[in-house]
């Protein structure tokens, strides 16, 4: 568990006043779809198969198909918790401390109930089988969980029916950007490890953004573009260790906490805390720490008022 030290005065905030300037000049130099050039894994995927997903139709999407094939590919595994999503359900109970701490601060809520998120609407984005979305909704929130792959929402939709405290999520297959043509919004917008698979970042952002309500608060998770996940979220964690399906993660998809940052401001979202997440292999757990330079989960607020 994050000490309040740990959260309010980290490294990740001297190093990210050291590092912006960089990544103002790294994004001023770049193309504006993306804010580093992400090479297109080929991914064969069989027309035959049943793997399909649904597509946004209008505004420019977040898709990118070749990462969500990866995704309809193992999508019956998502319970498994022993499966490809090991990482993700050992990693649960480290990030939701994240979000009920930051999220309990920031709408002054009870930390200590049972149901701290009560009265508070929160969207899951790229919810997966829902493994965040159910104890979000267990703990009071209104939560609606969207995935761009069809078959993940139908695992997400029957694994919360087994229980009455969960079976009221609104699950859907679509996009962020789909939502923000409907006009909806949330006070709590939350998309954990699914910057990494978008076809572009800083609309992503934009999207996740327009779908906060004005004061609301935005999270993020992904894995930092440094040697280290090189050598620990692909080598080690696809090839030595099977953690992962090899070619999960494409290296030049990641985001360092400076760049995520500043699409963050650029969609209007201030990051307030930062946290990293560490894995202890002789326990075999993850916790919060200010090592951000791996997994690293971000908490922003959104203050400007929309017209
Ligand atoms: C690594 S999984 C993370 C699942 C979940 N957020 C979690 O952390 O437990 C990434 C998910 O994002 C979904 N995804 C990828 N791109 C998406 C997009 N543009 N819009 C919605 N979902 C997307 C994938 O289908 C996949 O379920
Ligand atoms: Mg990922």
């Amino acid at each position: 568990m994050a000490s309040s030290k740990l959260l309010t005065q980290p490294r990740w905030h001297r190093l990210l006043r050291r590092n912006l300037p960089n990544a103002t000049r790294l994004f001023s130099d770049l193309p504006s779809q993306h804010p580093v050039s992400v090479p297109q894994p080929q991914i064969h995927v069989d027309p035959k198969s049943n793997n399909k997903f649904k597509t946004a139709s209008s505004t420019p999407s977040s898709l990118n198909e070749a990462e969500l094939a990866k995704f309809a590919a193992i999508s019956d595994t998502w319970w498994d918790s022993e499966g490809p999503f090991k990482p993700l359900h050992k990693m649960n109970p480290t990030r939701l401390a994240f979000i009920r701490s930051t999220l309990c601060r920031h709408f002054r809520k009870d930390p200590l109930s049972a149901r701290p998120f009560e009265g508070l609407k929160i969207i899951d984005v790229g919810c997966g089988g829902g493994i965040l979305s159910e104890p979000l909704a267990r703990m009071g929130a209104t939560v609606t969980g969207i995935d761009a792959v069809e078959k993940n929402i139908k695992i997400a939709r029957l694994h919360a029916n087994l229980d009455p405290t969960t079976s009221n999520i609104e699950y859907c297959c679509t996009t962020a950007e789909k939502l923000v043509d409907e006009q909806r919004k949330f006070d709590a917008v939350i998309a954990l490890e699914v910057i990494e698979h978008v076809a572009d970042s800083a609309e992503f952002c934009k999207s996740l953004s327009a779908l906060t309500a004005h004061e609301g608060a935005t999270v993020v998770s992904t894995i930092n573009r440094s040697m280290r996940s090189y050598a620990t979220a692909i080598v080690a964690a696809e090839y030595l260790l099977h953690w992962l399906p090899k070619g999960t993660h494409q290296w030049s998809s990641f985001l360092t906490p400076e760049e995520l940052t500043m699409i963050l401001k650029r969609a209007s979202i201030d990051v307030r805390e930062m946290a990293g997440f560490v894995f202890n292999p002789i326990t075999g757990r993850w916790s919060l720490s200010d090592d951000i330079s791996v997994n690293y989960i971000a908490f922003g607020t959104k203050q400007t008022k929309e017209e």
